[in-house]
């Protein structure tokens, strides 16, 4: 077993630098398209044998040092008693919001096993197959809570801040709840043989510092440290968009902070202190010719030589379009210069 990323999350010194891109299962592989081709996204999340197909195209393509499980952080939201859609091109849907208190009081603390047995499955079929750690995951309450409030994607990001301000306790009542489904939902994945968890929180950067404090933080604070208390699991907090909100996201007391391409590694360093730290190419840095994304990648390599612990990774998903030979170039690249 390949357990350089492993290392890298727990401060470890290491070889070379690990690398696993987020989203890095997914449309830009002409091998997942194919699999994809004849069922719904959300059947293909309910189906372990190709979860575990698609997990591993990435793994054996792309050469990373580590494979996340394919899934989709709406899955456990749906598993709370939400009628979930997906439509082509236009990302998910829950026609049934969360708006009110019956509506929160509607929803499941589901037993993972029973309402998700089929992710754990997946975890439990991958973790035979594997030679890279295998990386759990889920929503961070506050981005999960967008989702039900909002019914969908947004901009704005208006009901979610109206409940905020104007129906505090609801909204609080909320995170709480969407909060004890993550840790059983993980605390599961942990038992069913994930190597490490990460909590995505996509739009934790919509939130000025000081109600990222008040609504967010205390959420994903509370999941990580029951976690930590209950497994040995390196944890990862992402806050996409996140380079005001730093020393609130190493607070979180996460043993890997992951951060995306608006801010330099090195100062990210400075202000999370002696931690691992994941990231931060811009995924669309990937369209680069050779030359100069081998210069970047130095650039980036270097900037992080102080971290304590450096997960390469891109600064968020990769996008559908990029070339999946220059993902692979860029894993090339991560693993030739930083090799020692
Ligand atoms: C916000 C969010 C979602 N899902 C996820 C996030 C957090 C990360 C981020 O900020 O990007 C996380 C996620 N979604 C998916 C994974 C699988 C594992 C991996 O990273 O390879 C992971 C880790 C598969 C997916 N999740 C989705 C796809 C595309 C579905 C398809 O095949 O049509 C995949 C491969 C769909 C999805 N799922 C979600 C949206 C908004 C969409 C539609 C937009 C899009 O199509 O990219 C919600």
């Amino acid at each position: 077993m390949n357990d350089t990323f492993l290392k890298a999350c727990r401060g470890e010194a290491t070889d070379y630098t690990p690398i696993w891109m987020m989203r890095q299962a997914g449309r830009y592989l002409p091998q997942y398209r194919e699999v994809r081709g004849s069922i719904t996204f959300l059947e293909l999340c309910k189906t372990p044998e190709l979860c575990v197909e698609v997990t591993l195209q990435p793994v054996d393509y792309l050469g990373v040092d580590a494979a996340i499980l394919f899934s989709d952080i709406l899955i456990p939201m749906e598993a709370m008693g939400l009628e979930l859609v997906f439509h082509d091109g236009r990302g998910p849907i829950f026609p049934q919001t969360v708006r009110d208190q019956a509506a929160v009081d509607r929803l499941l603390v589901p037993d993972p096993e029973e309402a998700t047995g089929f992710v754990l499955e997946t975890i439990r079929l991958l973790r035979r197959e594997l030679k890279v750690p295998l990386i759990g995951f889920a929503g961070a309450p506050f981005t999960c809570a967008t989702y039900l409030i909002e019914g969908g994607s947004s901009k704005a990001f208006w009901e979610t801040k109206k409940m905020m301000f104007t129906a505090p306790k609801l909204f609080h009542a909320l995170m709480d709840k969407i909060s004890r489904c993550t840790t059983a939902y993980l605390l599961a994945q942990a038992r069913a043989g994930a190597h490490a968890l990460q909590l995505f929180d996509s739009w934790a950067g919509i939130l000025a510092p000081r109600d990222f404090a008040e609504f967010a933080f205390p959420y994903a604070q509370r999941i990580i440290a029951e976690l930590q208390q209950q497994t040995e699991l390196p944890i990862i907090y992402f806050a996409n968009n996140g380079a005001t909100l730093l020393e609130q996201a190493a607070a979180t007391g996460a043993d890997v902070i992951g951060i995306d391409w608006r801010i330099n590694i090195g100062e990210a360093i400075e202000r999370i202190g002696p931690r691992a730290i994941q990231g931060n190419i811009d995924p669309a840095a990937l369209l680069l010719p050779e030359a100069q994304l081998r210069d970047r990648i130095g650039d980036l390599l270097a900037g992080a030589r102080r971290a304590r612990g450096h997960i390469f990774n891109l600064g968020h998903g990769i996008h559908q379009f990029t070339p999946p030979e220059q993902a692979r170039l860029a894993v090339e690249i991560v693993h030739q210069l930083s090799r020692r």
